[in-house]
């Protein structure tokens, strides 16, 4: 896939040991800090998130964003098109990066403008400073954090981070990540048939974790959507169309578990992130962009799934956590 060393654009990769995939930590990775959090409801336009469609990790903020109602405050740029030099910006076309007068056409000549001796991947989504041209942050668990804590007069009024929920979402967000979020990037870039075997293993186990929590909650915690929530949507709503085959997890279906299956088609329908859920721009995005699993470029067609059927879970509301 290729990264960045000391500012270069080498071919090389650090993510294969053992035949087992290692994802590297992201290198701005540190809690937002207070005064980008105000900065963000004062100077609308001055932070951008940069993301893919391709992507789950991308896609978490771009919910929050959503949510939160900061869309007119923080502009989204979709990087996608051939992946040459890891992800394109701009569809093989050049981008003008906003407060520069740079225009670049890979998204790693974002990192080098950022820090001109950045060794480390380029990934998304990223959280751009167009005043400072500095990035942010490139952890979507971070960027996430911040936009929730966007004061704006207009924005919903929730937090999707109850304090009295946070050692629990940590800790639920943690098994969930190592288990499902990452373990399908684990059992899809896998180079070892023992590699592959754990981290399949893993996924089922927590899906079959998963399903058994639903049963009795609406949500992770109870009544109310949390972070945690809107994490997990990111990979489930992707399992069928782009895991299940792409990566090999094939052992089942989400369709094939009632609870979760239910629970994600209600997270889906949930009115204010209406239409942002494209689901076919993120088929042919992450079947276009995995040119190791995919090298023609060949996007499947989908199996007939009707995300608008009544999910049924309301029912379930009154249980806490
Ligand atoms: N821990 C990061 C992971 C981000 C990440 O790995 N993004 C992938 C896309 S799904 C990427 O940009 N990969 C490019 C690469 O590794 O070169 C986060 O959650 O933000």
């Amino acid at each position: 896939m290729g990264m960045l060393y000391k500012g270069e654009w080498t071919d090389q990769d650090d993510i294969i040991h053992n035949g087992a995939y290692i994802r590297p930590d992201s290198k701005y990775n540190g809690e937002i800090a207070k005064d980008v959090i105000e900065n963000i409801a004062t100077f609308p336009g001055r932070y951008w998130l940069i993301g893919s469609n391709s992507c789950q990790w991308s896609q978490r903020p771009m919910l929050m964003r959503r949510l939160k109602k900061l869309d007119n405050l923080i502009p989204l740029h979709i990087a996608h098109g051939p992946r040459l030099e890891g992800y394109a910006i701009n569809g093989g076309a050049t981008w003008d990066i906003p407060g520069s007068q740079f225009a670049i056409c890979h998204l790693h000549q974002l990192y080098t403008l950022s820090d001109p001796d950045y060794t480390g991947r380029s990934t998304v989504p990223v959280l751009w400073d167009s005043l400072s041209q500095q990035i942010i942050s490139n952890e979507s668990s971070q960027i996430m954090h911040a936009l929730d804590k966007v004061e704006t007069e207009d924005q919903h009024p929730l937090t999707y981070y109850p304090p009295s929920l946070s050692k629990e979402m940590s800790l639920t967000d943690s098994w969930i990540y190592s288990g499902l979020s990452n373990g399908v990037y684990k059992a899809g870039f896998a180079q070892s048939q023992n590699a592959y075997n754990q981290a399949v293993a893993l996924v089922f186990h927590t899906l079959d974790r998963l399903e058994q929590i639903l049963t009795e909650k609406r949500f992770l915690f109870g009544p109310d959507q949390t972070a945690s929530d809107w994490k997990l949507f990111t990979t489930l709503l992707r399992f069928d169309l782009v895991y299940y085959t792409l990566h090999r997890c094939i052992k089942r279906r989400l369709v094939d578990y009632p609870n979760l299956w239910a629970y994600t088609r209600d997270l889906y329908q949930t009115r204010s992130i209406s239409g942002i859920v494209d689901i076919p721009t993120i088929v042919a995005a992450s079947y276009q962009n995995d040119t190791t699993n995919n090298p023609h470029n060949i996007i499947p067609i989908m199996p007939d799934l009707d995300w608008e059927t009544p999910h049924e879970r309301d029912t379930l509301k009154a249980n806490r956590s």
